[in-house]
């Protein structure tokens, strides 16, 4: 027996010399990486921790603690200052410079990204295709995909309302779900829908990569970051989230390339018999269509860029607004009043959506209120940049923009109030009727950006979220589950994302009409 014990003590002992010695390496390792020059010009900020946190390298305080280096920063540094990440140094500018710097010629928001994703290594391919050919992905989105949104609407709608039933059911008794994995497989069905077609849509694996995909890019990034440079062509081949990313890519090829054969085919065939080419409804037919010319397009990647930039920015606010809802449950008659009015008059026409001026409202509100980032516009600086008031930011220089005037009361009245009709009440001023809305961009609420390099698919999300809430306030009830309290979301570096465990309550209601009818597309 004590032979047993001495060997559990060795065993223990070791370990606790494994564990010791693997973070004595790991923050030597932090400490010699990333040895960036910081930009000069403007102080560095840091945040001190107490405890043994106080080894910590600065890099690894703002990502676990980027909320307070920021409130730190502009409470010392109202000008602007800079921080210490992983990748080197970040400028992070205050909001009155959104307006100067939104389309700058020589800021690139694909740049920026280039040195935080690894795009030169195997399975980054859809980072590299952006940085071949940044106009390529936006075109399509542009062109395409926002041009559509009334031929695709009814695809839409069939996928989100066959994807919530099964997510939730047809319990007319309230289940407990933990909703944010629920939502997202939600919002993956809808926007697969479009991106692939019905037939791949529905293929388990590829939908398991366009939910999976993103997130391992980011964990192995932040994994090879925190290797010195000279370390990473070899240790990438041993990370297992590098693994995933080129069993991803991989599959996908396999999966999408005899599909982008079939579509070629379809329209080839109707060129040849002189008839119109058939009006395409998904985004592999779209990506043929814009690549004309360029026979090396690589629309595998485009469609892992498609996913990755859609479907985790999209679910994160469909989870939020049902947060809102449990949190201010009031909100939902008028909401569901707004649907039912106009859906029952114009079914699913390319006039309705537009018209639930309230649920636009909420949408809007709901990025105000729980904003998914605390900075907007990261760019990378191409060329020297010589600001207004005399500011100079070098070559090289990767900056932020603060994007907390969200919770400014001289801007927003009662800004620490949710008002699910604020920006309704707004668009009803004279003069005002086209602004305020959930996709226009201003410096004040930068959800989607702002300038050249914002978010091109927000028309998108804008449908997709609009029908989502549209079927599940008519399908379900929805509230937070009696005497419990929400998880806190989770922050990283200026990011907030929604705790996985966050969880909700939900039972089948009689919807006032049947959503998915043929009869809702009469008048489209
Ligand atoms: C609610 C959902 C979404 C949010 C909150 C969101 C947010 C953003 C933000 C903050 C940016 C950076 C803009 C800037 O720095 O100025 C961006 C860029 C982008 N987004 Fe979205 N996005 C959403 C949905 C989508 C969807 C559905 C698509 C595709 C269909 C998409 C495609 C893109 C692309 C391609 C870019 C890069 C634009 C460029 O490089 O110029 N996004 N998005």
């Amino acid at each position: 027996m004590e032979r047993v014990h001495a060997v559990q003590d060795l065993v223990q002992h070791n370990q606790s010399i494994t564990i010791v010695g693997t973070a004595s390496v790991l923050l030597a390792l932090f400490y010699l990486c990333g040895r960036e020059n910081p930009v000069p010009g403007f102080p560095i900020v840091s945040v001190q921790h107490k405890g043994w946190r106080v080894l910590l390298p600065q890099s690894l305080v703002w990502i676990l603690d980027g909320k307070k280096v920021l409130a730190t920063g502009f409470a010392k540094h109202p000008d602007g200052f800079q921080i210490k990440a992983t990748t080197g140094y970040r400028i992070i500018l205050p909001n009155r410079y959104a307006h100067e710097l939104r389309n700058h010629p020589h800021l690139s928001l694909t740049e920026a990204f280039q040195t935080d994703l690894m795009v030169e290594y195997p399975g980054f391919d859809s980072m590299r295709l952006g940085l071949r050919d940044e106009k390529f992905i936006g075109s399509v989105i542009k062109e395409r995909l926002t041009q559509s949104l009334g031929p695709i609407t009814g695809d839409v709608v069939d996928e989100m309302a066959s994807a919530i039933y099964d997510a939730f059911g047809n319990s007319y008794d309230w289940t407990t779900r933990e909703i944010k994995n629920d939502v997202l497989e939600i919002v993956a069905r809808a926007s697969s829908r479009v991106f692939l077609g019905k037939k791949l849509a529905r293929n388990r694996r590829l939908l398991v990569i366009s939910k999976d995909h993103t997130i391992d890019m980011v964990m192995a990034s932040e994994q090879l970051r925190l290797l010195p440079s000279v370390l990473r062509p070899v240790i990438y081949w041993l990370i297992p989230a590098c693994t995933r990313l080129r069993k991803e890519v991989h599959d996908a090829k396999t999966l999408i390339v005899p599909e982008i054969a079939v579509i070629r085919n379809q329209m080839q065939q109707a060129i040849d018999s002189g008839a119109e080419p058939p009006k395409m409804t998904n985004a592999i037919a779209w990506m043929i269509e814009k690549s004309e010319g360029h026979d090396d397009a690589d629309f595998v990647a485009g469609q892992l860029a498609l996913s990755s930039a859609a479907i985790h920015t999209t679910s994160e606010t469909l989870c939020r607004c049902i947060a809102q809802i449990c949190e201010t449950p009031e909100i939902v008659q008028p909401l569901r009043e707004e649907i039912i009015s106009v859906l029952a008059q114009e079914g699913w026409s390319r006039t309705a959506l537009p018209k639930l001026q309230l649920l636009d409202s909420f949408l809007k509100e709901v990025h105000r209120f729980r904003p998914l980032s605390l900075t907007s516009m990261y760019r990378l600086v191409k060329k020297p940049v010589s600001l207004n008031d005399g500011t100079l930011l070098p070559a090289g220089t990767r900056l932020k923009i603060d994007d907390t005037m969200v919770h400014d009361s001289t801007l927003f009245s009662n800004a620490g109030t949710f008002e699910v009709a604020r920006f309704q009440r707004l668009r009803k001023q004279s003069g005002e009727e086209h602004q305020h809305q959930f996709v226009s961009l201003t410096p004040d609420i930068m959800a989607f950006g702002y300038g050249r390099h914002a978010c091109p698919g927000r028309f998108f999300a804008s449908h997709e979220l609009k029908i989502a809430l549209c079927v599940l306030l008519l399908q379900y009830d929805i509230r937070s589950v009696p005497d419990a309290d929400q998880p806190r979301n989770q922050e990283f570096e200026n990011f907030i994302v929604v705790a996985p465990t966050m969880k909700v309550q939900l039972r089948r209601r009689t919807e006032e009409f049947d959503l998915t009818s043929t009869a809702m597309y009469s008048g489209a």
